[in-house]
């Protein structure tokens, strides 16, 4: 080489040392001053520890729970990384409480972000979940006018029609699986059943999903998914989400509703706008509807597959649930008299059952990004400052589906103990309060600020998420939040628990589930996990089916 060809040599070196400098010093002014600001984790990569995007990689990568759960176990409650400037996380229970609630420390939902996903999901088009404004029209007439949807005295009346799907897909099991020895693809399965179930039960529209095994939508809204989280919303939706216009249409064209259905479809037909009582643009109306299917199918479907997979796991749990549909004359076991239908007070009637699908919710919990939330004020949150205008990112179902949430030690954290939410804890712990199992909750808005005792002292409190005793004096409904709480809670809870529970019962009344060896062992499974707005298996969760045999 000649001389004159390394002669950027030297220059190269002092530039290189003089980043390396620099970044060093950013990333130490940011750990270390002002002193009551959140830990942060290492940056990706050190160069990237000069700008603001220290962490973004980690929030394009399909694994972001892995990274989020590991920074929460080092550096607790509360912690900050830098995707696109400062994202405030917040990760102990009692703190998220008072982030989501009505209080004083009460934070709205980030209008940036939500915007980000309105132009990924409803063509730019603003709807109830994305709308942070709470006294705009959109939530204050979505809000109240979708609410009827929800009641339990309207889902009773559905029932019959989520019970018709789940015994459709069980018939379908038993020809298609249980009589040729084939495995059922769950993840493939649940998304049919639930995709069908919301146009049937929120828009009188039949996907026909479970007639065939590739449905179109649900594996491109699947893939378009996973872009989607993993993306940063670069990706959108938009080609797929017009599939949409032809439940939008059907919706349409049948006219006024009668006053009596009170369907999601009828219901976004019906609202007005609170402040003039005027119709919204049609345009808000198809995004609303788009915003409610999307919201409708895949967390359930999530759901299902992974309570599934939890209960074939567990063969003990299983067979403590086919004891109690057993004894309640539910169980189909072949030679044995005819099994009676599955009936609507069923669905809470089965403690264990219940405590099951709980369990499974807080270690595989659907709807896995949480909640994005905008701080209003300069803030102080566990002792910690959050500046005025701050992003609050509470991946609340991540986290908190971790949590220790009846005081048990971090060791059992991640075990599938249903017994936690009866009553019946395990060594160490403290007993649940009865009144914590689960029910179709009437309402789920209306929680105050959680009391607190020293979250807002000046000095930060010690990081709770880490604590080996877990979270002493966190009442156990307040750090299991599958779905949000406050008046940002999720709309469609009633109607998710009445999904998931039909579809579980008729399944595990009919057959007893074993795993596919293809599945891998439980460590395999928690390594493929994906984040695609829901927590996925990464693996497809195949189940061998066999019929019951009498006890
Ligand atoms: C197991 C199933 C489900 C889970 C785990 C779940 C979870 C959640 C969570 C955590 C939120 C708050 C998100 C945020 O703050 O950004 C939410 C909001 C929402 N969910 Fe669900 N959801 C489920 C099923 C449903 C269903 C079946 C529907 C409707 C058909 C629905 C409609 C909505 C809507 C419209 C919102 C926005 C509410 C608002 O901002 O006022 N969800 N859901």
């Amino acid at each position: 080489m000649a001389a004159a060809d390394r002669e950027w040599l030297p220059m190269a070196a002092t530039a290189l040392a003089g980043s390396a400098a620099v970044a060093y010093a950013v990333y130490h002014l940011k750990k270390t001053a002002p002193k009551n600001r959140p830990p942060s984790p290492p940056p990706y990569h050190w160069l990237l520890g000069l700008s603001n995007f220290a962490h973004a990689p980690c929030f394009a990568k399909p694994d972001l729970h892995r990274y989020a759960t590991e920074w929460a176990n080092k550096l607790g409650g509360v912690y900050v990384v830098y995707i696109k400037g400062p994202f405030y996380v917040v990760t102990d229970a009692l703190l998220v409480n008072q982030v989501i609630s009505r209080g004083d420390m009460g934070m709205p939902k980030h209008p940036e972000i939500y915007r980000t996903t309105d132009e990924m999901l409803t063509f730019g088009l603003p709807q109830l979940f994305s709308t942070a404004d709470e006294s705009a029209d959109i939530f204050r007439g979505y809000r109240k006018g979708l609410a009827p949807c929800f009641s339990l005295e309207n889902l009773k009346k559905s029932f019959p029609k989520v019970r018709a799907c789940a015994q459709k897909m069980v018939s379908l099991w038993e020809t298609q699986c249980l009589a040729t020895g084939d495995a059922v693809i769950t993840d493939s399965w649940m998304s049919r059943a639930t995709l069908d179930i919301i146009g049937q039960v929120g828009f009188n529209y039949d996907f026909k999903a479970l007639d065939s095994e590739h449905n179109e939508f649900v594996e491109a809204m699947h893939e378009n998914l996973v872009a989607l989280s993993t993306s940063l919303g670069e990706d959108p939706i938009g080609a797929i989400l017009a599939k949409f216009t032809s439940v939008y249409e059907a919706v349409k064209s049948r006219g006024e509703p009668p006053a009596d259905d009170q369907s999601i479809g009828a219901n976004l037909m019906r609202i007005k706008k609170p402040s003039t009582g005027e119709p919204f643009p049609e345009e808000t109306v198809f995004a609303s509807l788009t915003g409610m299917l999307i919201a409708g199918y895949d967390t359930t479907a999530a759901t299902c597959m992974w309570a599934l997979y939890d209960i074939a796991r567990h063969p003990d749990v299983q067979k403590r649930i086919a004891q109690e549909l057993a004894g309640a004359g539910l169980l189909q076991v072949p030679g044995q008299a005819h099994a009676r239908q599955l009936e609507w007070a069923d669905l809470t009637a089965f403690p264990y059952f219940n405590a099951a699908l709980k369990e499974s919710m807080r270690l595989h919990t659907a709807a896995a990004m949480g909640t994005f939330r905008q701080c209003p004020k300069d803030a102080m949150l566990g002792g910690w400052h959050i500046p005025k205008g701050s992003t609050v990112f509470d991946p609340c179902s991540i986290h908190l589906a971790q949590l220790d949430v009846l005081n048990s030690t971090c060791s059992t954290r991640q075990v599938f103990d249903p017994q936690r939410w009866l009553g019946e804890a395990p060594t160490g712990a403290k007993p649940a309060p009865t009144s914590n199992t689960v029910h179709l909750h009437a309402s789920t808005t209306g929680a105050g600020p959680p009391v607190a005792e020293g979250s807002t002292a000046s000095g930060p409190t010690k990081p709770s998420f880490a604590t080996p005793q877990g979270h002493a004096g966190v009442p156990p409904g307040k750090a299991m939040l599958p779905f949000s709480d406050g008046t940002r809670s999720c709309i469609g809870m009633n109607l998710a628990y009445m999904d998931a529970r039909t579809i579980l019962l008729a399944i595990l009344s009919k057959f007893w589930l074993e795993l596919d060896p293809s599945v891998g062992s439980h460590a395999e499974v928690e390594a493929a996990q994906v984040m695609a707005l829901v927590l996925n298996s990464g693996v497809p969760i195949k189940l061998r089916l066999k019929s019951h045999v009498p006890n």
